[in-house]
């Protein structure tokens, strides 16, 4: 049975400006030992996705989905002692920043502590040595000594170590990772990415990771989802996705790895910036889109087949160019982002 499943899940906020989408009509699912990456620059989505899997996003959110199920059990439904049951130990998440995600007013032992009595009832003793083998587990050195340690104390990515122990305290079956190396150098994102992947071999558990680095997704993903302006634009095997992208976008983005080009960010997103709530009426990447044609710009696109996947556009790509019988009568693409007719 899946760990996850989720279809048509959409985020709305409400806002002073009236009602903003943040996430719209996307579907997942994650099976168990399964690495599942959902990428898309900044804006598009990704963590409220997974922060309303959790149910932690603010009263100002109307959260709808046709299923939004852990194990079959219903995550718009949990009564509040199911809810204890299951957020925080059969599925925790990791967020974005260990700095601010650890609270400062206590010791590193306490926060891990605090979730082995609530969720496992561990007794003092008990908590306490299970505690030094989470922290040893994730390559804290000299673990007993770390436990009286308050988190200004700790190197970023010895805090993002402790961030993770907290979350494997009681060895969830699915874990969620929001961008779980961005504030981290090189060297330390490498090591967490393999913890995280060891972790997973280890237990068995599923492991969503949120990123922005296609990098990141070619290293530790099977599956990968693209997100764009809230909604998904393609998902594929990692292999496939790398070896032949569908969408634009997951070209565009493949195309701003750093070794293929010098420019890593894409511009911020058009109709999610704040404050700004028209969206284009056809796809919602078409102003950027070096292949738009008339129709992108008018009719939302629909999901276009493909190996174990889809691509969310009227053209899309293969081997780099638009599919030629999808394209209206005449319309030819002699160079990317050059129409003739
Ligand atoms: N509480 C909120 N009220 C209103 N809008 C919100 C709220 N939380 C998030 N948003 C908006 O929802 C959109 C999606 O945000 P989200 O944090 O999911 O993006 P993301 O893809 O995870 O990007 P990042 O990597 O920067 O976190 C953004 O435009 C954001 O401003």
């Amino acid at each position: 049975m899946p760990l996850l499943e989720i279809e048509n899940l959409t985020v709305e906020f409400e806002t002073r400006s009236g009602l903003f989408r943040a996430v719209d009509r996307i579907s997942l699912t994650v099976n168990p030992r399964e690495i599942v990456a959902i990428v898309g620059e900044s804006g598009s989505g990704k963590s409220v996705a997974m922060l309303a899997v959790m149910g932690l996003l603010p009263k100002t959110a109307r959260v709808t989905a046709d299923r939004m199920t852990f194990e079959g059990r219903d995550l718009l439904k949990l009564t509040s002692s199911e809810r204890r049951r299951i957020i925080g130990k059969d599925v925790a998440m990791i967020f974005q920043e260990p700095m601010t995600s650890l609270n400062p007013c206590f010791t590193v032992g306490f926060q891990l502590g605090e979730s082995l009595a609530t969720h496992l009832g561990l007794g003092r003793a008990e908590r306490k040595r299970r505690s030094i083998e989470l922290l040893a587990q994730v390559g804290i050195p000299e673990p007993e000594s770390r436990l009286a340690a308050f988190p200004h104390q700790l190197s970023g990515g010895m805090s993002q170590r402790v961030m993770i122990a907290i979350a494997i305290a009681c060895s969830p079956k699915l874990l969620i990772a929001d961008e779980p190396t961005t504030a981290l150098d090189v060297t330390i994102q490498a090591q967490i990415l393999d913890l995280l992947v060891s972790l997973r071999d280890k237990t068995g558990m599923g492991l969503v990771l949120i990123t922005h680095d296609m990098g990141v997704v070619a290293e530790t993903s099977e599956r990968v989802v693209v997100q764009y302006a809230g909604q998904q634009v393609e998902e594929a095997t990692t292999r496939a996705l790398f070896a032949d992208p569908h969408h634009p976008y997951t070209s565009a983005l493949l195309a701003a790895l750093p070794e293929r080009a010098r420019e890593r960010r894409l511009p911020s997103i058009p109709g999610m910036v704040p404050g700004q709530f028209d969206r284009p009426p056809g796809c919602l990447f078409a102003p950027r889109c070096d292949f738009a044609f008339e129709a992108c710009r008018t009719t939302p696109p629909v999901r276009a087949r493909a190996d174990l996947g889809f691509a969310l556009c009227h053209t899309p790509l293969v081997g780099g160019r638009p599919t030629p019988q999808n394209l209206p009568k005449g319309v030819t693409f002699a160079e990317p982002g050059k129409v003739s007719a």
